[in-house]
């Protein structure tokens, strides 16, 4: 279908259908584990855009919607300077904040955005995300509680992720295997 788009050489790594069975599983645990609590559910900006609303349509649970905007990457497909973008005003405390992200990679994001709703009050802070990166080259002091699906170190992009900020768009995760 988007054969006119892909760079040379791409190719799906993970299905749409694999994709949709993950984010189900995943919802299934927040629901058990957020029954009866009040929730503010915030989307990482950029890449978290896709995931979290196909997550998010899978919530049966008492929550308020928000984002927020760190990036570290740009264009470039290695980590540099995290710079915050874009901050909340919504009122974190005595809530129980769920960060919703495309991808952990390296951590430093989730790291970021954790530590920040900790210090304006939020009651717990746990994360979830599409994707975790199987690699070596390090990675912050910090974990995502629930991940949805576990991947080899290739550059990805797709559903949501981006390819030099564009491709966000496609139905399935894609990589270049010869990069
Ligand atoms: O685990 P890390 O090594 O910190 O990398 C993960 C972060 O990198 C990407 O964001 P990016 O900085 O590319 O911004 P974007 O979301 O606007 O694409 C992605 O969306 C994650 O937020
Ligand atoms: N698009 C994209 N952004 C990332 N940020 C950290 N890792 C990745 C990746 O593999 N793809």
């Amino acid at each position: 279908m988007y054969q006119k788009l892909l760079p040379k050489g791409a190719e799906v790594l993970v299905e749409q259908q694999k994709i949709d069975q993950a984010t189900l599983s995943v919802a299934e645990q927040i629901n058990r584990e957020y029954a009866d609590k009040k929730v503010a559910f915030l989307t990482i900006m950029n890449g978290g855009m896709i995931f979290a609303s196909e997550l998010s349509l899978h919530l049966n649970i008492d929550m308020e919607m928000d984002y927020l905007q760190l990036s570290r990457y740009g264009k470039s497909t290695t980590g540099g300077q995290l710079v915050w973008k874009y901050q909340p005003e919504i009122h974190m405390h005595n809530k129980h904040v769920i960060l919703c992200d495309d991808i952990y990679d390296q951590g430093h994001t989730l790291k970021a955005a954790h530590d920040w709703c900790l210090l304006k009050g939020a009651a717990s802070v746990k994360s979830v995300v599409l994707v975790y990166k199987k690699h070596d080259r390090g990675y912050a002091d910090y974990e995502p509680e629930y991940t949805a699906l576990k991947i080899d170190d290739h550059y990805i992009f797709g559903y949501g992720m981006d390819l030099e900020e564009r491709l966000r768009h496609l139905r399935a995760i894609y990589y270049l295997p010869d990069a």
